[in-house]
């Protein structure tokens, strides 16, 4: 997803950034009740436009790239592979505050295998972008679904959303657990069973 102010990295490895964006940036501060021009916080309008483009550098990832290298050989193992508490961060797409959490990810291989990073790498593709927690679980489950062919796959997220504890319901501690299960995982039940013991285990 290309945006036309996009900017490219130059000399001290610093993008700049685009008027328009700190501008905004000021104008958020001041609404905020603070004054932009402050000595601490001169510089904080392009640190925040930085900071967001790589908290939104998953707009830049291209998932299905990590799935490209794939491998027929899996020397006889026909069980499940599961990588389990894959910690991660996203931004809601209502408060643009974070979520923080865990991600579990299960496939039931078909003919092919995949470097288990490529399943964290697919999840962060997506996960770096404004999102939803139900969203960020279908899309990596389709995503290796789709790619990878394998006969299931199931995608368990649990976290926590910055945008339920320091602000609107102030309710810290609450988890919200959301799961994707595709081929055998969701058509039969024995199946899903044995893969949420194997990630609750
Ligand atoms: N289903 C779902 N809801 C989310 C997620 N992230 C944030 N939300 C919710 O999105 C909703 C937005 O509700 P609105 O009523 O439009 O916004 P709001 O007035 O700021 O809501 P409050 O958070 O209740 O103050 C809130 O209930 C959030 O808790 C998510 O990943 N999935
Ligand atoms: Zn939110």
């Amino acid at each position: 997803m290309a945006c036309e102010l996009e900017t490219e990295i130059v000399g001290d490895g610093k993008a700049p950034v685009p008027a328009e964006v700190s501008e905004a940036i000021r104008t958020l501060i001041r609404w905020s009740g603070d004054a932009p021009e402050r000595e601490g916080l001169l510089e904080t309008p392009e640190r925040v436009a930085r900071a967001w483009k790589e908290y939104c550098r998953g707009y830049g990832d291209d998932p299905a790239y990590h799935l490209s290298r794939i491998f027929h050989e899996v020397g006889g193992y026909d069980d499940v592979v599961l990588l389990k508490g894959i910690p991660f961060q996203s931004h809601c797409e209502h408060h643009m505050a974070p979520i923080v959490g865990k991600a579990h990810i299960a496939y039931l291989p078909g003919d092919y295998v995949v470097g288990i990073s490529k399943l964290a790498r697919v999840l962060h593709a997506y996960a770096n972008r404004l999102q939803v927690q139900e969203r960020l679980t279908s899309e990596v489950a389709n995503c290796i679904w789709e790619h990878l062919k394998p006969q299931g796959v199931a995608v368990v997220i649990e976290a926590t959303h910055g945008c339920m504890t320091g602000r609107g319901v102030r309710t810290p501690g609450v988890v919200m657990k959301t799961s994707r299960m595709l081929g055998v995982f969701r058509d039969s039940e024995k199946s899903r069973e044995e893969v949420l013991k194997l990630i609750a285990s």
